[in-house]
């Protein structure tokens, strides 16, 4: 691979706003790779996925390359030294590169690969979270499947297409996809690629979605005619699943406290088809209270701490905070504690999240079902999906039922 100067100082910059600036990756990197037009599919996956797997490697070539933050923008090149050298990448001569220590960048990191902390690329305290709560040996392994790039999966929406169509449509505009067993409208990519071009979707043939994340929506057993109430909807991944598996009939409320992913909610359901959503932006208690006793099945798709899609996200590992985590785990409760009154006696609802940690989840639930409101509530079944089994994001999802 011959290093690009453009792309290299665009790297350099987009690493510089995260790192020094707490910016979010993936905003960084979309505003970056608007920088040039003249940039192609490969230069654009290189800035891409290079910023990314800086970010995601961060603690460990800082301490190969014996930097601190915040970066000076030399010691942004180092972390790019170090990145390049352990991908056996030919650095050019340029003045930022002098003097490379290639075997000494080599030793150290054969040497900090012996320990978790430093070859997974975590802080000290989410490596002891994650023991304490999965167990070392579990804890080893998810970390290093989060640590993975994640595939990219997406949905087919059988409100436009069926899988198998979708299919044939995405192999003519050059896109070769796999199906995943066991996941009924997933497609897998077989090579990155910006799908978001594709006519299939700006058709609304599809949606991105993880393929955990896929399963959710069939976990609330819903069927066409019933009314949904999708509480922590956010931009709607699930509630266009819900949409789908409806055919678009019966009615689903999608609430979250934020207008603005509501609007983007809109927007995507416009695309896909899908006509039988309400969005609500939870502005005073009255919206929840007025919906109490009146749905036949409710998602909770809970804000959570995030860490099983690493993969995707893996800046979340520097923004994570311990203190956050105990402030989300009174969230949570408190969610479920109130929403789960939407639900009609007899009802069901789901509680779902991106997490691994056993402390977010079956805890939760089994706070919850000792708690006053929940003593009406029994848990039908439940799964945690691992990442380092599936090769997919970490999930969690538990089916509960109210007694009629
Ligand atoms: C895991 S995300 C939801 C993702 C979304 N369901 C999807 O599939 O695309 C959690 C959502 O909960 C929302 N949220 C946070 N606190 C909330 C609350 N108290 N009530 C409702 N929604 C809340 C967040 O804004 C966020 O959109």
């Amino acid at each position: 691979m011959r290093l690009h100067r453009n792309l290299v100082f665009a790297t350099a910059d987009a690493l510089a706003e995260i790192f020094n600036e707490g910016a979010y990756a993936d905003k960084v990197i979309e505003k970056t790779l608007k920088r040039d037009k003249r940039w192609g599919a490969r230069d654009r996956s290189f800035i891409a996925e290079t910023t990314y797997d800086i970010v995601r490697w961060k603690r460990l070539y800082a301490e190969i390359a014996e930097v601190k933050e915040p970066f000076s923008r030399e010691n942004l090149f180092r972390l790019f030294t170090v990145w390049a050298t352990l991908r056996g990448i030919k650095l050019p001569d340029w003045p930022q590169f002098e003097n490379t220590p290639t075997r000494r960048i080599k030793g150290k990191f054969d040497s900090l690969s012996k320990i978790r902390k430093y070859r997974e690329s975590i802080p000290d305290w989410l490596d002891e979270k994650g023991k304490k709560e999965l167990g070392e040996q579990l804890w080893e392994k998810e970390i290093a499947a989060l640590n993975k790039q994640a595939p990219v999966v997406i949905r087919a929406n059988t409100l436009k297409i069926s899988v198998a169509e979708l299919q044939q449509k995405l192999q003519k505009e050059e896109i070769e996809t796999k199906r995943i067993k066991n996941y009924p409208e997933a497609l897998e990519l077989v090579e990155r690629s910006n799908i978001f071009r594709t006519e299939a979707f700006k058709n609304g043939f599809f949606e991105v979605q993880d393929a955990s994340s896929q399963l959710v929506a069939h976990f609330l057993e819903v069927e066409p005619g019933m009314r949904v109430v999708d509480t922590c909807a956010g931009a709607g991944g699930k509630t266009l699943h819900l949409a789908a598996l409806m055919q678009n009939k019966g009615q689903i409320i999608a609430t979250d406290i934020y207008g603005n992913k509501l609007k983007e909610l809109k927007r995507r359901a416009r695309r896909a088809g899908a006509h039988n959503i309400d969005p609500r932006t939870i502005d005073s208690t009255k919206v929840i209270k007025k919906l109490y006793g009146t749905a036949d099945r409710v998602l909770i798709d809970a804000p959570c701490s995030g860490l099983g899609v690493l993969s995707r996200n893996p800046d979340a590992k520097w923004k994570l905070q311990p203190e956050f985590l105990e402030s989300l785990r009174n969230t949570q409760f408190e969610i479920l504690e109130k929403y789960s009154r939407i639900l009609k006696p007899g009802g069901k609802m789901v509680y779902a999240t991106c997490s691994v940690l056993p402390s977010e989840n079956k805890e939760q639930v089994d706070r919850f079902l000792n708690s006053e409101n929940g003593k009406d509530f029994k848990l039908s079944k439940d799964k945690t999906i691992l990442s380092s089994e599936t090769g997919y994001d970490g999930f969690y999802m538990a089916l509960l039922e109210k007694d009629s």
